[in-house]
């Protein structure tokens, strides 16, 4: 299965046609649109219906191109030991195989309705009752959503067997094995749902998609339930009122949001509580939108195109951040996008404070398979790494040179000094170049990222964020922290060591692992 690519629609910023009507009348005034909202929030029925279809559909596309792939390989020549075999995937973490779950089995993992909302009254049993007009909104969309995946599961594994099994057997058809390295749970569920509330189609889905979503929502997954749990309690108690603003103020807080962006979140949901009050589903839908477009606004508003490199032109991307923010591992991520995508790349090595840098940056290098320009002497001046490696990319016609720069915040002058040299390098011998400046920044900081962000949002004319370790212990908060105090656009968000662990940013995706439980 190809890894992401930059060519083709494999992630989801770019606006399907229900979307754009929704970023067109995105204004926080409109009334939050049903049609972006995941089917999950108390949708209708047939709503529900067409998803549990949709999520079918893409559950047997990828099963299909997954036996393809299997066939292909078992008709290639077996090159590895079974050893062997588990010791490469290994090296791979995505490829890493994922227990096979039998429906019993992820039964007994699903948490149940009371897990997920602690403060719930747990004689609340919505699967049992689910036609009850009496449940909270959320209960209900709960229900449906485990009942949906229930009958996704036997529906979706139980169907029709592939023609090589009919001609066995009948029992066969009944042995028909889900996705070896796929497990159908809630978060595949909720994936689809995200998929297809943005126009895309059930046969454009790959695995990478879905495992990339479903890493992205378990990274939040604690601030989610969190957020999710509490709002619930607070919308659940009727139309919000001011008291109930004020609960969704430290909530955000909480959530490393930061008191810029919070402000910015109450003040929009309380001049829309003066025109009227909110019903519960559409208090959590606007909430959603709010956050939508405030980390749209740096992009003017309305979702742009990728953010991908000029073909056939030079296109420099620095990269800075601080030392351990991932500032290594997201060139060595970029590089192979570029190189998967079909960019010629090149990076160079110009965090020379430390010799340990320029060799870690050679691994990502061999890692990617794009070669690295570095100059091997000690202390080396980074602008000369930088001139001599704008000279190898206009000699080979490169169309994406990543510049790795220092990332000490001991010395600010020194640093502002240093990026400001590099900065008129490139502006001298590349001056038609599409220049970058990218901050990398450890998302698990919080607001001391932010506060890392602002120094450097000072000296290195920074164009755009790559947030990384979205998989680790990140709130998710400092995404609006850093588009509302900084107006920079996020580019890219990092969830996870692979060099497949990093995606395109989309709000839309980041705001639903942030607020769909
Ligand atoms: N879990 C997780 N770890 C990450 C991610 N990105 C980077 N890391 C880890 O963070 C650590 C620092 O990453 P580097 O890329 O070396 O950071 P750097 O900014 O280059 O720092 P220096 O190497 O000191 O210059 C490494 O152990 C990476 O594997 C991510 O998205 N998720």
């Amino acid at each position: 299965m190809a890894p992401f690519n930059w060519f083709n629609r494999q992630h989801s910023d770019q606006p399907s046609a229900e979307e754009e009507t929704v970023s067109s009348a995105s204004s926080p005034e409109a009334t939050a649109p049903a049609v972006t909202e995941p089917v999950s929030e108390a949708a209708p029925p047939a709503v529900a219906q067409d998803q549990l279809a949709w999520a079918k559909a893409a559950y047997e596309n990828i099963r299909k191109r997954k036996q393809a792939e299997q066939a292909d390989a078992s008709s290639e020549p077996a090159i590895e030991s079974s050893s062997e075999a588990a010791e490469s995937s290994k090296d791979t973490p995505d490829s890493a195989p994922v227990e096979v779950v039998e429906p019993a089995a992820i039964e007994a993992t699903e948490p149940t309705v009371g897990e997920l909302d602690p403060q719930l009254d747990p004689q609340l049993d919505p699967i049992a009752d689910v036609a009850s007009s009496q449940l909270p909104f959320w209960a209900k969309a709960e229900a449906d959503r485990l009942e949906r995946l229930e009958r996704l599961r036997t529906e979706a594994i139980a169907a029709e067997p592939e023609p090589s099994a009919t001609t066995e057997s009948p029992t066969a058809a009944a042995e028909v094995e889900p996705i070896p390295d796929f497990v159908l749970d809630e978060a595949f569920l909720w994936s689809t749902e995200v998929l297809a509330a943005q126009g895309r189609r059930p046969d454009d889905v790959s695995i990478e998609e879905i495992t990339w979503l479903k890493r992205l929502r378990q990274g939040l997954d604690k601030t989610r339930r969190n957020l999710v749990n509490q709002l619930r309690a607070i919308v659940g108690q009727g139309p919000l009122n001011q008291d109930a603003v004020l609960e969704i103020e430290s909530l955000l807080l909480q959530a490393d949001v930061g008191i810029e962006a919070t402000d910015h979140i109450i003040e929009s949901l309380q001049s829309r509580l003066r025109q009227e009050a909110l019903p519960p589903a559409e208090a959590i839908a606007y909430l959603k939108q709010i956050l939508r477009d405030m980390l749209d606004r740096p992009l003017g508003g309305s979702h742009t195109l990728s953010f991908v490199p000029e073909k056939d032109k030079l296109n420099i991307w620095l990269i800075t951040g601080v030392n351990g923010a991932g500032k290594t591992t997201t060139i060595g991520k970029l590089a192979h996008i570029a190189n998967k995508s079909g960019y010629r790349c090149l990076i160079a090595a110009a965090d020379t404070f430390r010799a340990a840098a320029v060799q870690q940056v050679k691994v990502w290098g061999d890692r990617s398979q794009v070669e690295v320009i570095a100059n091997p002497g000690k202390n080396t001046d980074p602008a000369a790494v930088v001139f001599d490696g704008i000279a190898a990319a206009q000699s080979r016609n490169t169309e994406l040179l990543l510049v790795d720069t220092a990332g000490r915040l001991q010395n600010k002058k020194n640093l502002m000094e240093e990026l400001s040299k590099i900065r008129r390098i490139i502006d001298k011998k590349a001056p038609d170049a599409n220049v970058e400046s990218l901050l990398v920044l450890d998302a698990t900081l919080g607001q001391n990222g932010l506060r890392q962000a602002e120094v450097f949002s000072e000296v290195a004319k920074l164009s755009g964020v790559v947030l990384t370790k979205l998989d680790g212990t990140a709130k998710g908060g400092i995404a609006l922290a850093v588009v509302q105090q900084l107006g920079l656009p996020i580019r890219f968000i990092g969830a996870g060591e692979g060099i497949e662990d990093l995606r395109p940013f989309s709000s839309y995706e980041f705001v639903e692992a942030l607020l769909s439980g």
